[in-house]
């Protein structure tokens, strides 16, 4: 058996990021730029009005000025100004042609087609966007390596990109193995249990912005678990596989890996939950076998999937290990990693009742999980621990 750091080391060392792709912008959120991207125009891309107001050419002492024309957002009409002139404009209008200041309409008087100035901060340029001042055609909008967030989507539309290259996110087939397995809505019979793991998985996957999710069902049989993991693998940039993974009679993730030609790369972590955890690889495909129990599916899945689905699309790991101190004393056998649901807060972090790992009701309460070394046992409230701060 091998320890967390060497698992985390392994599947580290296995991920190719996957080659980069060219998206429509509208689908491009949460990705990372795969290249720099540049604008192709000046913007603004005139000189624009900042307020609501009169557009001027900025002389010392201006007293008053005639209203020879209107300037609106979106007009397509040029205008220019002569001396003496003003022209009322709106926001966002472009300036016309003479003009290089705007001076807000609270700041004036009007009367006779005329207005009289009162603003003593009046400047040249003032309330006026110069043309380029954002960007200019051929400048470095956003580099390579960049998230595109919310924002960053919003600048680029802006200045008129709509395709952008970006490291795209990996394509999950999910398949839950195991005869007891019910679907919820429909009534449990005796020795079922509701299927919940392709539920919480989807959820996680949806959370990150993994749109390609395909979910399979598979028997406790070796030839039916084979043909589904061939079908999942033939679309798929990662499998995660949930039960079947530890030593009964009925587990056959390993054998079916084997007969797919999955390369094992371990077998079974020092850890729990989540001892019998699998990792395999096909050429660049890798395939996870995350022990059945609802909760070892998720503590490996935030402790090892997250990440290494966070490298193929070449994303920070937004699990984030901070320390803390636990508010209770805590006492666990030598020998495995453990792994308890917690709930941080203010530099403290709380361990949950209900920690088995068929249960999820501790799970659905946890911000954190608390990591208990493996060869400690003994630990004391107030004890600094480190914990892995999930995403919400
Ligand atoms: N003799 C031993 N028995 C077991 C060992 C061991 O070392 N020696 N390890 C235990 C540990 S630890 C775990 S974890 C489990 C993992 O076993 P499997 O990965 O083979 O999982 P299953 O046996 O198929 O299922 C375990 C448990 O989880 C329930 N399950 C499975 N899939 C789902 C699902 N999609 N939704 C909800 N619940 C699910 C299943 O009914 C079982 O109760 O092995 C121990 N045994
Ligand atoms: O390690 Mo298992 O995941 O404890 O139940």
């Amino acid at each position: 058996m091998i320890t967390v750091a060497e698992a985390k080391t392994i599947i580290n060392n296995n991920v190719t990021p996957l080659a980069a792709i060219n998206l429509n912008l509208a689908q491009a959120s949460g990705h990372i730029l795969a290249e720099d991207s540049y604008a192709n125009c000046d913007i603004p891309a005139f000189r624009q009005s900042a307020m609501d107001g009169y557009a001027l050419k900025f002389e010392e002492d201006l007293k008053e000025l005639t209203i020879t024309g209107e300037m609106a957002a979106g007009t397509a009409i040029k205008s220019a100004l002569k001396a003496g002139e003003t022209h009322r404009i709106f926001t966002g209008a472009p300036l016309p042609e003479g003009a290089d200041t705007v001076i807000m309409q609270e700041k004036v008087s009007v009367e006779n087609g005329k207005i009289w100035l009162q603003d003593l901060n009046l400047k040249k340029g003032l309330n006026a966007r110069e043309k380029g001042a954002e960007i200019s055609a051929g400048d470095l909008a956003m580099s390579k390596g960049n998230l595109l967030t919310p924002a960053a989507i919003g600048f680029l539309a802006g200045i008129g990109i709509t395709t952008v290259s970006v490291f795209p996110m990996p394509k999950v087939a999910i398949i839950v193995t195991g005869k007891e397995l019910q679907k919820p809505g429909l009534t449990l019979n005796f020795g079922q249990v509701y299927e919940s793991n392709s539920y919480s998985l989807t959820a996680a996957l949806k959370n990150e912005g993994i749109t390609e999710i395909a979910v399979f069902e598979a028997d406790d049989e070796l030839d039916i678990l084979t043909n589904v993991l061939k079908e999942a693998l033939a679309n798929a940039d990662v499998v995660l596989l949930t039960g079947g993974v530890s030593v009964g009679d009925y587990d056959f993730v390993i054998e079916a890996s084997q007969r797919c030609g999955i390369a094992q790369l371990f077998h079974k972590v020092k850890q729990k939950p989540g001892k019998p955890l699998y990792f395999g690889k096909k050429e660049q495909q890798l395939v996870f076998g995350l022990p059945g129990n609802p909760s070892s599916v998720l503590s490996c899945y935030y402790n090892y999937v997250l990440p290494c689905l966070k490298q193929l699309s070449q994303k920070e790991n937004t699990v984030l290990e901070l320390k803390a101190v636990l508010t209770m004393a805590y006492q666990k056998p030598k020998g495995l990693t453990h792994f308890l649901k917690g709930f941080y807060k203010n530099g403290q972090a709380s361990p949950l009742n209900a920690q088995d790992s068929y249960r999820l009701s501790s799970f659905a309460q946890a911000n954190c999980l608390i990591c208990l070394p493996e060869e400690e046992e003994s630990f004391k409230e107030k004890q600094s621990v480190t914990i892995l701060l999930l995403p919400s």
